[in-house]
């Protein structure tokens, strides 16, 4: 842009020029959608149409969402899912010219003019700019909710759809978002919109060629006045325009908006959420950034809001650390962010919007059929458990849990699951890129069975491995450069990268498989521990979005509605990773909806507590695994429906598959005993109608740190028979 700081000798000829160049433009006078002649912005799609992915089309046209596979009317957090309006038209293009006058146009309409209406700054005024709008709050009333979540909806299916580059579409997503208690969703579609104020002042930009004219068109469509009074506003305005052809004006006025509107107003949604997921030290870092960033584009202001929230963080980490003041600013950790926790967690849930979500118990039938392949003697059962996350002692909830449909005697193996959705964190070591299994030194007899792709280093330890490979995923991955992701990572943060590597993995069987990601078979009927509170008055109060809020840390919870927040999400692993893994394997981040941030929560909700973990070279998790973290990891749909109990009727082994075989004999506890008027047997096997009961944390530890060991994977305290009895003999000081 230096070009255009050229001081202007002559300011009412730039000005000339300005209107010359909006006349030409043919701009409309009013917000109204400019007549289809001179309105370059199309109207969206009137109906569902294949998302692009089915073509097994990886370019940047945006892709409408495919027909939801669920058919249950009522989602699993009781919110009642929208009406389906596919057939609503939206944006600029909804105009009487162009629609028949039956449709309904009234909201989209409102939407679009909201977008509109989605700046900054007045130019004009320095006193503005430190202060800023306001973040609107919305009203708690079921009615307000039930709007905000249409309007979230409305905004995903079609408007995000049909303009994915357009960056007050973006704000305006995250802004309802924020609204509606998601945080981490609005700090998402934050994120992309600052990509995307780069992408449209950068030519060089990969996605400038599809954002710079969609934010164009868009602009054109305020009216002349109001922008005129933009550029005006003061002296510096005008002084700074371009003494070039109408193309380069139009550039600046461009530049323009990014810079007084949209950046200012991206960062600050960017860590407002942050700071409210409990990302402290990656907001405090990027509120600081901003102010820098503002600071150079649109001079010498600051945002109150960028200082309220470095001041939140510091507020909420003093706190956490339990420090007084005095200790705090002695130590100086008011201006040290890097050593704030920056892991948050956000709301666990069904979102209102997610069609993908199956009604388990209608489709046990499918389910059965799934686990009689794996597992010719269990089916698959609604069963009640102690809900662990409430505070009531008697709650209960149903789900599902895995049964014996004959008898099963000591040592057999009763299920045996291979799965493509596997991952792991070592660089080097020799593991199978497909079901992870260790591939067989060079000198065993099953060494002639290892196969290589072609194309890349990836390595399979069986001709079969390869060709499911190459069925399931392995074209999203081959020879893109995903190879040095996330691995040899510290042991602390071993886990969390394999949750990440198995996202990874998912993207690339849905790409391969041309489906959503929430419908691979490995993935649809795994239960993510979703928080059942329905988003009503009852349960959800909206937050105020002012700055007392923002000042004040015990607040925070305000801005997720106050709904539970089991997820844990940070800012790299939910947010970037996510959008690079995207565009390593050439999927759009903006274009396609599929993966969206929201898709990826949810599939995070689904791995942790699901997926199996140990180190490579063993096959069972252990003590050792503490020390140097989870290596291997996988998603087995069939054996994760076992519920958990400190007194499990089946071992689970895990190489190449992963296998339950019933135990020889029970673990030894004092307590064992009679159990409603049934004697609780000593003896191995597993009798018919008997649930197979599995074990997730090392059965050989005392109750406390089994307890401890098992919280993550069950969202709770056990209270299995044998946690119950034994912590109550502790507690009796036995
Ligand atoms: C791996 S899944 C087991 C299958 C799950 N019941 C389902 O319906 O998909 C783990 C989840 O099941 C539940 N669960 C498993 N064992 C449990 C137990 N002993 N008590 C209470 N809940 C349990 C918890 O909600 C946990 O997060």
């Amino acid at each position: 842009m230096d070009t255009y700081q050229k001081p202007l000798e002559d300011v009412d000829a730039a000005l000339k020029r300005l209107n010359a160049t909006l006349a030409s433009y043919k701009v409309a006078s009013t917000t109204k959608p400019a007549p289809a002649a001179t309105a370059p912005m199309k109207a969206p799609a009137p109906a569902a149409t294949p998302a692009n992915k089915a073509n097994g089309n990886k370019t940047s046209i945006p892709a409408t969402r495919p027909a939801p596979a669920s058919k249950n009317g009522q989602q699993s957090n009781g919110h009642p899912r929208s009406a389906d309006r596919t057939a609503e038209p939206t944006g600029p293009g909804s105009n009487p010219a162009e629609s028949p006058s039956d449709l309904p146009q009234v909201r989209p309409d409102l939407l679009w003019q909201e977008a509109m209406k989605l700046r900054f700054c007045d130019r004009s005024s320095r006193r503005t700019m430190m202060l800023g709008p306001d973040f609107p709050g919305m009203s708690g009333d079921q009615f307000a909710i039930d709007r905000q979540i249409d309007d979230i909806m409305m905004l995903q299916e079609h408007y995000l759809v049909d303009y994915p580059y357009l960056l007050p579409i973006r704000l305006l997503t995250a802004q309802k978002y924020l609204q509606l208690g998601y945080p981490d969703l609005a700090a998402g579609e934050a994120y992309k919109a600052l990509l995307l104020c780069d992408a449209v002042r950068d030519p060089s930009d990969d996605y400038h060629q599809m954002a710079a004219p969609q934010l164009r068109e868009f602009i054109q469509q305020v009216p002349v006045a109001e922008r005129l009074r933009q550029l005006k506003c003061d002296p510096d305005g005008v002084q700074e325009l371009p003494p070039g052809s109408s193309g380069e004006v139009m550039d600046f006025e461009l530049d323009l908006w990014v810079r007084y509107h949209y950046l200012p107003w991206a960062h600050r949604l960017l860590v407002v959420g942050l700071m409210y997921c409990g990302c402290y030290k990656t907001a405090w870092y990027k509120a600081w950034k901003a102010m820098d960033s503002i600071e150079k584009t649109t001079g010498d202001v600051v945002d109150q809001w960028l200082v309220d929230v470095t001041v939140g963080c510091e507020q909420a980490v003093q706190k956490l650390w339990g420090m007084s003041h005095d200790d705090w600013e002695k130590l100086g950790h008011w201006n040290n962010g890097k050593e704030y926790p920056d892991l948050g967690r956000v709301r666990r849930e069904v979102y209102p919007w997610n069609e993908w979500e199956p009604d388990r118990l209608a489709e046990l039938p499918q389910l059965n059929a799934m686990m009689a392949a794996v597992a010719p003697k269990l089916e698959v059962r609604a069963v009640e458990l102690p809900a662990l996350t409430g505070s009531s002692e008697s709650a209960t909830v149903m789900q599902l849990g895995v049964f014996a449909k004959e008898d099963i005697a000591p040592g057999e193996v009763v299920l045996s699951e291979t799965s493509m959705l596997t991952a792991n964190n070592k660089l080097r070591d020799t593991l199978c890129d497909a079901c992870s299994a260790d591939l067989p030194d060079l000198n065993s007899p099953t060494a002639d069975q290892v196969r290589e792709c072609p194309d890349c280093q990836a390595v399979f330890c069986s001709p079969t491995c390869l060709s499911r490979a190459e069925a399931t995923y392995h074209r999203a991955t081959c020879g893109n450069d995903l190879d040095a992701l996330l691995r040899d990572v510290p042991a602390a943060e071993a886990a969390d990268s394999l949750y990440s590597l198995l996202l990874m993995r998912a993207i690339a069987m849905a790409d391969v498989q041309e489906c959503h990601p929430l419908e691979l078979d490995e993935v649809r009927y795994i239960w993510g521990d979703f928080h059942h509170l329905p988003i009503t008055p009852t349960h959800f109060k909206p937050s105020v979005l002012n700055h007392q809020a923002l000042n004040n840390s015990d607040r925070f919870d305000e801005g997720h509605g106050q709904l539970p927040r089991t997820l844990p999400w940070s800012f790299e692993h939910n947010i970037r990773l996510p959008i690079q893994m995207l565009e390593k394997m050439e999927i759009d981040p903006f274009a396609e909806p599929n993966y969206d941030l929201w898709v990826c929560n949810t599939l995070f909700a689904k791995f942790r507590g699901t997926a199996s973990a140990r180190l490579s070279g063993s096959s069972q998790a252990g003590r050792a695994t503490r020390a140097r973290g989870p290596e291997v990891s996988a998603v087995h749909p069939m054996w994760c429906l076992a519920n958990h109990s400190c007194d499990p009727n089946v071992r689970w082994e895990w190489g190449g598959s992963i296998e339950f075989t019933a135990r020889e004999e029970r673990v030894q506890w004092k307590g064992r005993g009679v159990e409603g008027g049934v004697r609780l047997r000593k003896e191995g096997g597993v009798r018919r109608g008997e649930e197979v009961v599995n074990h997730y944390c090392d059965v050989e530890l005392d109750v406390k740190e089994r307890r401890e060991w098992a919280r993550g994977a069950l969202g709770g305290e056990c209270r299995c028979e044998r946690c119950v009895w034994e912590a109550g003999q502790e507690g009796g000081g036995e």
